[in-house]
């Protein structure tokens, strides 16, 4: 039988296992706080971000959000971005993205204070995490290690084939695999639009992690019988539902499953582990600009 790993569960878990340190933080006068900030009128990027916020309320993190105008000027992100570094009740900061294409993206991840990056994507933090001394890990990658921790799928000596290449995922995520650490000691094949044989690439391989934005492009077919698929992908799709959409990832399920010995679905896998994690990278943040010894799940 395929095991479906249920991400709603692993994450409901970490989330009861950070009320502890929340409450060892608020014990000692900290309330940890996340600032999430939203430059655009995506559909998508409001609904993640409104999760985000709830999230933080049910543990017990301030959240504090701010949305920016898509059309006003990038100065505006940029200033808010000072502010709430110099802000002491700000443990942790997201700039949803994609910004709009008059925003500088790269200032953005540069402005924002390396302690207070809960995504982890500042170079400081990027350079540390590939030189194997993550300060905050990105919240996705992170999340991946979680669910397969959880699943009891061991990553050490495994072929693990990494579809995408991006810098908030599969960059990343690669860099963890390969890592000399728990959750890491893997051989890992990162493939992406570029790859020349994709199927005889994810044929191989013990774990199949699929994070390209393509709906449902790894399929059945391009598996072998046992393979663990952890999907990244939430596409959404046109559909005859009451949203007018529907999710789907970047692996086809039905067929997909056929052949997994465990893969995750969508919704339901990996986007609630990277919001678990989200809190846990700000729960760390609050540990350490406070001096408060924080112990984490
Ligand atoms: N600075 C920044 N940090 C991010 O972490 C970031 C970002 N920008 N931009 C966009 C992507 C996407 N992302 C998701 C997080 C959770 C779900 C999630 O919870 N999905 C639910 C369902 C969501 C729904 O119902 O629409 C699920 O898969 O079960 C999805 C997508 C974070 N991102």
């Amino acid at each position: 039988m395929t095991e479906i790993i249920d991400g709603n569960a692993v994450a409901a878990d970490i989330r009861a296992d950070l009320q502890d340190a929340i409450s060892t933080l608020k014990d000692a006068g900290v309330t940890p706080g996340l600032a999430t900030v939203l430059m655009s009128d995506d559909p998508a990027s409001e609904t993640y971000v409104s999760m985000k916020q709830r999230d933080c309320e049910e543990v017990g993190i301030d959240g504090i959000h701010v949305e920016i105008d898509p059309e006003a000027p990038a100065e505006e992100l940029y200033e808010t971005i000072d502010d709430l570094n110099a802000d002491p009740d700000v443990h942790g900061i997201l700039v949803q993205m994609p910004v709009p294409d008059h925003v500088d993206t790269r200032r953005v991840l540069r402005s924002i204070a390396p302690e207070k990056d809960a995504d982890g994507f500042h170079p400081e933090n990027v350079g540390r995490l590939v030189a194997g001394d993550a300060r905050f890990k990105p919240c996705t990658p992170h999340g991946v290690q979680k669910l397969l921790e959880s699943t009891g799928v061991d990553t050490e000596g495994k072929d693990v084939v990494v579809v995408g290449r991006s810098d908030i995922v599969g960059k990343p995520l690669a860099n963890l695999l390969i890592q000399k650490a728990d959750g890491g000691n893997a051989t890992v094949t990162v493939c992406h639009s570029r790859t020349k044989d994709l199927a005889a690439k994810t044929n191989q391989a013990d774990i199949v992690v699929a994070a390209v934005g393509v709906p449902e492009l790894v399929t059945g077919e391009m598996l072998s019988d046992g393979v663990t698929v952890i999907d990244v992908g939430v596409n959404r799709v046109d559909a005859d539902t009451e949203k007018g959409y529907e999710l789907v990832g970047d692996v086809e399920f039905e067929s997909a499953k056929e052949k997994a010995g465990a893969i995750t679905p969508v919704p339901g896998g990996v986007g609630p582990m990277t919001r678990a994690m989200l809190l846990y990278n700000t729960v760390k943040a609050a540990g350490e600009q406070s001096d408060v010894d924080v112990e984490l799940p």
